[in-house]
């Protein structure tokens, strides 16, 4: 797999080794070992899966101390703007964010460690988006950062009908 670094150092995207012939394709979505000497020595707990219509706007969320997930996100099927957003305070990039296109046809993964908010936009109806975290969910820690949030700049693609649900549309806006 190759890993490519992102404006925060910390964050890495995966391009993972595709083997591709007459029937179709194989890759390794998940290698222990490779993960560890490449990435960095972590221990998963959960997988998680999700579908989405497009235009739904899943996010930011994280999980408050000591229920913070590290989270390694790809996309099945469909395409997603992702979004991870360093909210660990004594971070030199606290407040900056890293934002990726995920799709079906890239097969690229983010390794978003634990202290950061995440969230995506699905670019197409079905897609299907999945990752482990390195933490249990647990629902008390749970927080939200709104999207919108004027100071984390985040360019979202302009989709004419974004979805946002209850919880998401109420979160409080990011403030340094
Ligand atoms: C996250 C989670 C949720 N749930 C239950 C709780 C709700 O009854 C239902 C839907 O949960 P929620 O609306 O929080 O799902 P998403 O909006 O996709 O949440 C995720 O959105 C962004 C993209 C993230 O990075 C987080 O991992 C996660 O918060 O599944 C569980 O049972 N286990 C879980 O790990």
């Amino acid at each position: 797999m190759k890993v490519i670094d992102t404006a925060i150092p910390d964050v890495k995207i995966i391009e993972p080794d595709v083997f591709s012939d007459e029937r179709g394709w194989f890759m390794e979505s998940w290698n222990h070992k490779s993960f560890c000497k490449q990435i960095a020595n972590r221990e998963f707990v959960q997988d998680n899966q999700s579908l989405s219509h497009r235009g739904v706007l899943r996010g930011l969320h994280y999980q408050t101390s000591p229920f913070a997930q590290g989270k390694l996100v790809r996309v099945i099927t469909g395409s997603v703007f992702d979004v991870a957003v360093d909210i660990r305070k004594s971070s030199k990039t606290y407040g900056r964010h890293v934002a990726v296109e995920l799709t079906a046809e890239n097969k690229k993964m983010l390794w978003i460690p634990e202290g950061f908010a995440h969230g995506f936009l699905a670019l197409e109806d079905n897609t299907i988006f999945t990752y482990k975290t390195t933490g249990y969910y647990n629902k008390e820690s749970e927080r939200s950062l709104h999207w919108k949030s004027p100071v984390l700049n985040i360019e979202w693609p302009s989709l004419e009908d974004i979805n946002v649900n209850e919880k998401d549309s109420s979160a409080h806006f990011f403030n340094y």
